[in-house]
């Protein structure tokens, strides 16, 4: 694996660069200093505290067509557009945002948050604390409660009492969801993708392995390795995490019609070989170690581990009932690590929300990134009223 650097991406990042201001180009990065620290769910206050985060659109004068959109736990605010610095990958959901597409940005005003604890231009682990050190290893253990309140102080910083839509799928729609419960005059309307209301025995099951691998890396030091010099983080750690990951975030049918059980090239699994599945995976580790840091991986994990709408609210059918947005839930048919039965479950549970839709996908979780086509029929039919094709389900609106 490709091991080259100890440093987290966001590290190197250009100082900030202030606030959003009317005229800004499309996609520009830019940061949100909080003021004050952040009190945080689990005690204790974090201080410092800026969200990195990206626009599209142009905000109304009355700021009515706000749409905050959440991304999973590896992804960042580079919702729409291409590659660029300080962007390694394409925007993650670059066919659902831009002019004339689903979040069509002659319309709405689309703003996209680097997650608190993340590792893309918002505090994190790598990021210094006041007196200049790194956070490293202490970095608090934050909840998405603690994320969503650091962007609602984004959401008053750029003037918006209330999101036409908040949408997210997998941790985004974690978050998204404790948005519309504990905001829930500030949420609209709501899509919530391939998550649950609280994390299952299974799930944090699947985390707890890629957190033992991470801590099992001898670079790990505690989460205390961001400048221990170059390629000396715990980057097989991470692969390996990411390697446990992928495969829940994929279909054991699509790996078998991709992969089934044949070699890599040339190789021989008998001789020390690979087979293609194992190629696969070690390509998708090398990638998030270019461009993730372990240590953001271990807050979000754990943060996610934490997720359940309901703690301290009278469980989570008291809380569900706060959601007073106009929702849908949606799931993916074939995702085996936040199965198709848990939206059900969210479904059933908030008020506004009609059954469970359902992406058909052969991809499993993964779905909600790949699937955008179906994905923009949900958002057009909270936005514009405008029916899903073959859907059977009334109109919520
Ligand atoms: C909201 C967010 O989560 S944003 C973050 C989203 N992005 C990521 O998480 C990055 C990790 N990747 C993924 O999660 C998924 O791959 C997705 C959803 C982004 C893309 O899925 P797909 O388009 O189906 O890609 P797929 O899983 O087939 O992977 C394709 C890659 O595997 C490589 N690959 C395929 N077979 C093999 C093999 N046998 N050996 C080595 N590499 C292989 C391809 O060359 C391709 O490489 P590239 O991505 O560098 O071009
Ligand atoms: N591929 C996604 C899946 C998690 O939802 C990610 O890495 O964020």
């Amino acid at each position: 694996m490709t091991a080259t650097r100890a440093t987290a991406p966001g590290a190197a990042l250009p100082p900030a660069t202030g606030a959003w201001r009317e005229g800004d180009p499309p996609g520009r990065r830019r940061w949100h200093h909080r003021e004050g620290p952040l009190p945080l769910e689990g005690g204790g206050r974090l201080p410092g505290v800026r969200l990195a985060y990206e626009t599209w659109g142009r905000l109304a004068p009355d700021r009515s067509n706000a749409v905050l959109v959440l991304h999973a736990l590896t992804g960042d605010s580079h919702v729409a557009g291409p590659a660029a610095p300080g962007h390694p990958t394409p925007g993650w959901w670059d066919g659902l945002v831009g002019p004339g597409r689903a979040l069509d940005t002659d319309r709405w005003f689309v703003v996209a948050p680097n997650v608190l604890g993340g590792c893309q231009g918002s505090t994190g682990p790598a990021a210094p604390r006041p007196d200049g050190r790194r956070w490293g290893g202490a970095f608090p253990r934050l909840t998405q409660r603690d994320q969503v309140r650091a962007e609602a102080g984004l959401a008053d910083a750029l003037g918006i009492d209330r999101w036409a839509l908040v949408l997210g799928g997998s941790m985004g729609g974690m978050r998204a969801l404790e948005w519309a419960v504990s905001h829930p005059g500030r949420v609209d309307a709501l899509l919530l993708l391939a998550c649950p209301a609280a994390a299952s025995a299974d799930q944090i099951a699947w985390t707890s392995a890629q957190l033992h691998a991470i801590r099992a890396d001898p670079h790990w030091r505690g989460g205390d390795y961001h400048d221990a010099g170059p390629g000396r983080g715990p980057h097989a750690g991470l692969g390996a995490a990411r390697r446990i990951a992928h495969v829940t975030y994929r279909a054991a049918a699509e790996l078998e019609a991709r992969f089934g059980n044949r070699p890599q090239g040339g190789e021989d699994p008998r001789h020390g070989g690979r087979y293609q599945v194992e190629s696969y995976l070690d390509h998708q580790a090398a990638k998030l170690v270019r461009r993730f840091d372990a240590a953001s991986y271990v807050v979000l994990a754990e943060a996610m581990n934490a997720h359940d709408v309901g703690r301290g609210r009278g469980g989570v059918a008291a809380a569900l009932r706060r959601v007073r947005a106009r929702t849908l839930v949606a799931g993916v048919d074939s995702d085996r690590l936040f199965p198709l039965a848990q939206q059900g479950g969210l479904a059933a549970g908030i008020p506004s929300a009609d059954d469970v839709r359902v992406i058909a996908s052969p991809y499993g979780h993964d779905g909600f990134l790949l699937e955008t086509e179906q994905i923009a029929a949900l958002v057009g039919e909270l936005l514009h009223g405008a029916r899903v094709p073959d859907d059977r389900h009334r109109l919520l609106s």
